[in-house]
Protein backbone atom coordinates (compact mmCIF):
# COMPACT_ATOMS: atom_id res chain seq x y z
CA UNK A 1 0.00 0.00 0.00
CA UNK A 2 1.52 3.75 -0.71
CA UNK A 3 1.43 6.36 1.31
CA UNK A 4 0.36 9.62 -0.37
CA UNK A 5 -0.54 13.13 1.21
CA UNK A 6 -0.18 14.02 4.79
CA UNK A 7 -2.30 12.15 7.43
CA UNK A 8 -4.14 15.37 7.82
CA UNK A 9 -5.36 15.66 3.92
CA UNK A 10 -5.81 12.06 3.16
CA UNK A 11 -7.96 9.47 5.28
CA UNK A 12 -6.53 6.61 3.25
CA UNK A 13 -3.20 7.71 4.67
CA UNK A 14 -1.24 4.76 5.89
CA UNK A 15 2.37 4.22 7.73
CA UNK A 16 4.18 2.54 9.67
CA UNK A 17 4.80 4.08 13.60
CA UNK A 18 8.17 3.36 14.93
CA UNK A 19 8.24 3.56 18.83
CA UNK A 20 11.48 2.61 21.05
CA UNK A 21 11.65 -1.34 20.47
CA UNK A 22 8.93 -1.66 19.03
CA UNK A 23 6.77 -1.10 15.31
CA UNK A 24 3.16 -0.70 14.54
CA UNK A 25 1.86 0.17 11.02
CA UNK A 26 -1.58 1.55 10.98
CA UNK A 27 -4.10 1.73 8.14
CA UNK A 28 -7.40 3.56 9.14
CA UNK A 29 -9.34 2.83 6.18
CA UNK A 30 -8.78 -0.51 5.46
CA UNK A 31 -11.71 -1.48 4.86
CA UNK A 32 -14.62 0.44 3.04
CA UNK A 33 -17.73 2.17 4.93
CA UNK A 34 -19.61 -0.67 3.40
CA UNK A 35 -18.16 -3.77 3.73
CA UNK A 36 -17.06 -2.32 7.64
CA UNK A 37 -20.88 -2.16 8.00
CA UNK A 38 -21.29 -5.84 6.44
CA UNK A 39 -18.80 -7.11 8.81
CA UNK A 40 -19.98 -5.19 11.99
CA UNK A 41 -23.45 -6.45 11.32
CA UNK A 42 -22.56 -10.05 10.56
CA UNK A 43 -19.91 -10.51 13.01
CA UNK A 44 -22.71 -9.40 15.80
CA UNK A 45 -25.01 -11.88 14.69
CA UNK A 46 -22.86 -15.08 14.05
CA UNK A 47 -20.44 -14.74 16.60
CA UNK A 48 -20.38 -17.24 19.55
CA UNK A 49 -19.84 -13.84 22.03
CA UNK A 50 -19.23 -15.52 25.23
CA UNK A 51 -18.69 -13.54 28.36
CA UNK A 52 -15.56 -15.30 30.24
CA UNK A 53 -14.47 -15.25 33.42
CA UNK A 54 -10.83 -15.06 34.90
CA UNK A 55 -9.21 -15.99 38.17
CA UNK A 56 -8.52 -12.81 39.82
CA UNK A 57 -6.44 -13.49 43.68
CA UNK A 58 -8.39 -16.61 44.14
CA UNK A 59 -12.18 -15.06 42.89
CA UNK A 60 -13.95 -15.33 39.86
CA UNK A 61 -14.26 -12.35 37.72
CA UNK A 62 -16.05 -11.87 34.58
CA UNK A 63 -14.18 -10.00 31.91
CA UNK A 64 -15.60 -7.02 31.10
CA UNK A 65 -16.67 -7.54 27.60
CA UNK A 66 -17.89 -10.43 25.61
CA UNK A 67 -14.97 -12.62 23.81
CA UNK A 68 -14.72 -15.42 21.31
CA UNK A 69 -12.13 -17.47 19.59
CA UNK A 70 -11.98 -18.76 16.01
CA UNK A 71 -9.02 -20.79 14.53
CA UNK A 72 -7.31 -23.81 12.84
CA UNK A 73 -8.47 -27.09 15.04
CA UNK A 74 -4.56 -27.93 16.50
CA UNK A 75 -4.64 -24.22 18.12
CA UNK A 76 -5.66 -23.56 21.07
CA UNK A 77 -4.49 -20.64 23.85
CA UNK A 78 -4.05 -19.90 27.48
CA UNK A 79 -4.17 -16.54 29.38
CA UNK A 80 -6.03 -15.21 32.53
CA UNK A 81 -5.96 -18.69 33.71
CA UNK A 82 -8.17 -20.19 30.51
CA UNK A 83 -7.69 -22.33 27.83
CA UNK A 84 -9.44 -21.73 24.76
CA UNK A 85 -10.23 -23.87 22.18
CA UNK A 86 -11.06 -22.67 18.65
CA UNK A 87 -14.67 -22.93 16.84
CA UNK A 88 -13.86 -23.03 13.15
CA UNK A 89 -13.71 -20.62 10.69
CA UNK A 90 -16.45 -18.94 9.51
CA UNK A 91 -16.42 -17.72 6.12
CA UNK A 92 -16.67 -13.61 7.03
CA UNK A 93 -13.56 -14.71 9.14
CA UNK A 94 -11.73 -16.70 6.42
CA UNK A 95 -12.20 -13.61 4.40
CA UNK A 96 -10.87 -10.82 6.78
CA UNK A 97 -7.85 -13.12 7.49
CA UNK A 98 -7.11 -12.92 3.50
CA UNK A 99 -7.69 -9.97 3.03
CA UNK A 100 -5.22 -8.41 5.90
CA UNK A 101 -2.38 -11.41 5.39
CA UNK A 102 -0.16 -9.95 2.36
CA UNK A 103 -0.26 -6.68 4.32
CA UNK A 104 1.19 -8.97 7.62
CA UNK A 105 3.57 -10.85 5.36
CA UNK A 106 2.84 -13.56 7.71
CA UNK A 107 -0.03 -16.13 7.97
CA UNK A 108 -2.38 -16.21 11.01
CA UNK A 109 -4.18 -19.35 12.15
CA UNK A 110 -6.38 -17.80 14.71
CA UNK A 111 -8.30 -15.39 15.62
CA UNK A 112 -9.20 -13.65 19.26
CA UNK A 113 -12.41 -11.28 18.99
CA UNK A 114 -13.29 -8.80 21.81
CA UNK A 115 -17.23 -7.36 21.57
CA UNK A 116 -16.85 -4.01 23.70
CA UNK A 117 -20.43 -3.35 23.92
CA UNK A 118 -20.41 0.01 25.34
CA UNK A 119 -18.23 2.28 26.80
CA UNK A 120 -18.03 0.33 30.07
CA UNK A 121 -16.51 -2.11 28.54
CA UNK A 122 -12.64 -2.46 28.44
CA UNK A 123 -9.57 -4.41 28.16
CA UNK A 124 -6.62 -3.67 30.85
CA UNK A 125 -2.68 -3.08 30.61
CA UNK A 126 -0.96 -6.60 29.07
CA UNK A 127 1.47 -7.44 26.33
CA UNK A 128 0.54 -10.45 24.09
CA UNK A 129 3.38 -12.25 25.32
CA UNK A 130 2.19 -15.97 25.73
CA UNK A 131 5.13 -18.41 24.72
CA UNK A 132 2.77 -19.82 22.19
CA UNK A 133 3.10 -16.72 20.24
CA UNK A 134 6.93 -16.37 19.97
CA UNK A 135 9.40 -14.07 20.40
CA UNK A 136 8.27 -11.70 17.62
CA UNK A 137 4.79 -11.89 17.21
CA UNK A 138 3.02 -10.18 13.88
CA UNK A 139 -0.30 -9.54 15.17
CA UNK A 140 -3.07 -7.82 13.11
CA UNK A 141 -6.10 -5.49 14.66
CA UNK A 142 -9.18 -5.35 12.95
CA UNK A 143 -11.98 -2.22 14.14
CA UNK A 144 -15.48 -2.24 13.38
CA UNK A 145 -17.84 -0.02 15.35
CA UNK A 146 -17.18 2.65 17.48
CA UNK A 147 -13.99 4.24 17.51
CA UNK A 148 -12.10 3.93 20.48
CA UNK A 149 -8.47 4.79 22.34
CA UNK A 150 -5.86 2.23 21.68
CA UNK A 151 -3.25 3.14 24.66
CA UNK A 152 0.36 2.04 24.18
CA UNK A 153 2.85 2.11 27.03
CA UNK A 154 6.80 1.05 27.81
CA UNK A 155 7.10 -1.23 30.65
CA UNK A 156 10.20 0.24 31.84
CA UNK A 157 8.85 3.75 31.85
CA UNK A 158 5.18 4.05 31.78
CA UNK A 159 5.66 8.06 31.34
CA UNK A 160 6.32 7.01 28.14
CA UNK A 161 3.02 6.68 26.10
CA UNK A 162 1.40 6.36 22.33
CA UNK A 163 -1.93 6.88 21.72
CA UNK A 164 -4.14 5.68 18.60
CA UNK A 165 -7.93 6.04 17.96
CA UNK A 166 -8.91 2.95 16.44
CA UNK A 167 -11.57 3.56 13.77
CA UNK A 168 -14.55 1.91 11.90
CA UNK A 169 -12.77 -0.25 9.22
CA UNK A 170 -9.06 0.33 10.34
CA UNK A 171 -6.36 -2.43 10.61
CA UNK A 172 -3.71 -2.33 13.32
CA UNK A 173 -0.42 -4.50 13.00
CA UNK A 174 1.75 -5.04 16.21
CA UNK A 175 4.87 -6.20 15.73
CA UNK A 176 9.11 -6.76 16.15
CA UNK A 177 9.53 -6.54 19.99
CA UNK A 178 6.75 -4.22 20.45
CA UNK A 179 4.93 -6.99 23.17
CA UNK A 180 8.14 -7.51 24.79
CA UNK A 181 8.79 -3.86 25.63
CA UNK A 182 5.15 -2.46 25.30
CA UNK A 183 1.91 -3.05 27.09
CA UNK A 184 -1.11 -1.87 25.49
CA UNK A 185 -4.92 -1.10 26.70
CA UNK A 186 -8.59 -0.17 25.51
CA UNK A 187 -10.01 2.17 28.47
CA UNK A 188 -13.84 2.62 29.36
CA UNK A 189 -15.22 6.01 28.03
CA UNK A 190 -17.39 7.57 29.72
CA UNK A 191 -19.23 8.88 26.28
CA UNK A 192 -22.48 7.25 24.97
CA UNK A 193 -21.11 5.00 22.50
CA UNK A 194 -22.00 1.91 20.33
CA UNK A 195 -20.55 -1.24 20.58
CA UNK A 196 -16.89 -1.88 18.96
CA UNK A 197 -15.46 -5.69 17.51
CA UNK A 198 -11.85 -6.05 17.93
CA UNK A 199 -10.57 -9.39 16.00
CA UNK A 200 -6.64 -9.72 16.77
CA UNK A 201 -5.28 -12.44 14.14
CA UNK A 202 -2.46 -14.50 15.53
CA UNK A 203 -0.23 -17.49 14.78
CA UNK A 204 -0.29 -20.11 17.65
CA UNK A 205 2.57 -22.33 17.54
CA UNK A 206 0.68 -25.25 16.92
O1 LIG B 1 -9.55 -4.12 21.40
C1 LIG B 1 -8.39 -3.82 21.12
O2 LIG B 1 -8.10 -2.91 20.35
C2 LIG B 1 -7.25 -4.55 21.78
C3 LIG B 1 -7.42 -6.03 21.82
C4 LIG B 1 -6.24 -6.68 22.45
O3 LIG B 1 -5.34 -6.05 22.92
C5 LIG B 1 -6.15 -8.14 22.50
O4 LIG B 1 -7.09 -8.84 22.08
O5 LIG B 1 -5.14 -8.65 22.99
FE1 LIG C 1 -3.60 -7.28 23.27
Amino acid sequence: MSVQGSFFDDQHAAGDISLLNGELAYYPQFFNKAESDDFMRILMDTIAWKQESMNMYGKQVLFPRLMAWYGDAATSYGFSGNTFSPQPWTPELLNICNRITPVSGKPFNSVLLNLYRNGNDSMGWHADDEPELGLHPVIASVNFGATRRFILRYKNDHHLKHELALQHGSLLIMKGSLQQYWEHQVPKTTKEITGRINLTFRFITP
